[in-house]
């Protein structure tokens, strides 16, 4: 059995690199950006009124005017004009073109309207309640890097460069396994002796979180169809993750049947806890990595959590981070193994803390419920002290 820190880097040593793809800006969102995005056009494209009232030219200020002519109006969506006289003013909505000639915006609320004639009620300031051209983003700046995540924010701004479609990181085609006899359909009445699949649904939720549509499959504990089934898969997907079937028992034969299909053991065994008897390797010929994690449906988690996320953001280019917790409570490790250990968030003072969660083994699903994520201790010592800081590997969104 490896080590949990050489298990981790043989799985990034693995990663791959699925190419981009050009796809529709409203399927972006969760992607990774695989252009740089430049403005096609200053940002704002003109001189843009940020308050709805008049446009007057200041230079009539100066000259102690207080009263101005209106000479009509101009909305957002009029293409550019000016003032006929720069003694007069044109009425202005916000959005609209400044006209040409014009330099200050002064807002409805400090001018009183009254027979074509607006009063001012308050002095401005020159050039108040512009937005200027430009004084965003110029024209050919980068505004998104490559390898960018795009969430809503950047959704906004391709659409305002004009990227109706777009280059992203292309994903990896990939199937997801469950393995067992004494797994039913979620839509079945389980028998006294069975159980319902749950971890091919947890898969399929967080690959969905990735932007991937996985394949999903079961296989009975059947030698025959279990070759059948991989076979096609290896030929048909990238990426395969199984669950089950992995660790010692008379009717685990996945490793075996890996084997058999030239798919090349890179580790099988982690001293680590739960998620032990963690099966990894890649199928030459084809290129498919393969990711077979045991049944446990905490194991199968913190597997996926742990090694496959972690080796998808490699392989799509996005950089790694690291994130560090304090304890809230000391832990104590007995045994050779590095734990996995289910932890609740706390904020104290604006800093993160982590609480251990009660749970039940690597079979306690309800456990993770509570659980934001997983905190990391290795058995190099005895005794993490309270407020001695850990990694910590989130399962849920923190905030
Ligand atoms: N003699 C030994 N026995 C076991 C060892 C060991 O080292 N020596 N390791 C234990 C550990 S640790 C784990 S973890 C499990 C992993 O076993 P498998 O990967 O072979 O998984 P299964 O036996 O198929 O299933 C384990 C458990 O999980 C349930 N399961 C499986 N798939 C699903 C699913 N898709 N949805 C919900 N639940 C699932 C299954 O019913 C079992 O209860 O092995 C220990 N044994
Ligand atoms: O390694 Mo297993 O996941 O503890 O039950």
């Amino acid at each position: 059995m490896i080590s949990f820190k050489d298990a981790y880097q043989k799985v990034l040593d693995h990663c791959q690199d699925y190419g981009d793809e050009q796809i529709p800006l409203s399927q972006a969102t969760g992607r990774i950006l695989a252009e740089d995005i430049v403005a096609d056009r200053d940002f704002p494209p003109f001189n843009r009124a940020t308050k709805d009232g008049i446009a007057i030219n200041y230079k009539a200020i100066e000259k102690g005017q207080t009263t101005f002519k209106i000479e009509g109006v101009v909305a957002a969506g009029m293409p550019s004009c000016s003032l006929s006289d720069t003694a007069n003013c044109l009425e202005i909505m916000t959005g609209a073109v400044l006209p040409e000639n014009a330099d200050t915006v002064i807002m409805y609320e400090h001018v009183i309207i009254e027979n074509g004639w607006a009063t001012l009620i308050k002095p401005p300031s020159k050039g108040q309640d512009i937005h200027p051209q430009g004084s965003d983003q110029k024209k050919g700046n980068v505004v998104l890097r490559k390898f960018c995540t795009i969430t809503p924010a950047e959704i906004g701004v391709l659409a305002a460069v004009g990227k109706a479609t777009l280059k992203v990181r292309a994903l990896p085609s990939t199937a997801i396994v469950s393995t067992g006899n004494e797994l039913v359909d979620i839509s079945e009445t389980p028998l006294p002796h069975q159980i319902r699949k749950s971890n091919i649904h947890t898969l399929f939720s967080a690959l969905g979180q990735e932007g991937i549509e996985p394949t999903p499959l079961h296989l009975a504990d059947d030698k025959e169809s279990i070759r059948k089934v991989l076979r096609k898969s290896l030929q048909e997907h990238k990426v395969i993750l199984l669950s089950g079937g992995v660790s010692k028992g008379k009717y685990d034969f996945i490793p075996e049947i890996l084997n058999e299909l030239q798919v090349e053991k890179i580790f099988h065994g982690v001293k680590q806890r739960p998620g032990k008897p963690f099966w990894f390797g890649v199928q030459k010929e084809t290129g498919t990595v393969v990711f077979s994690f045991p049944g446990n449906p905490v194991s199968t988690f913190v597997n996926y959590t742990t090694y496959f996320k972690d080796w998808l953001k490699q392989s799509l280019g996005i950089p790694l981070s690291e994130i560090k917790v304090a304890l809230k409570e000391e832990v104590v490790i007995k045994g050779e193994l590095t734990l996995l250990l289910r932890a609740k968030l706390h904020l104290l003072d604006g800093k993160l803390q982590a609480s251990l969660v009660k749970e039940n083994g690597s079979g306690d699903l309800n456990s993770l419920v509570p659980t934001d994520g997983f905190i990391v201790v290795a058995p190099n010592k005895e005794v993490y002290e309270i407020g001695e800081y850990v990694v910590f590997i989130p399962t849920r969104r923190l905030l």
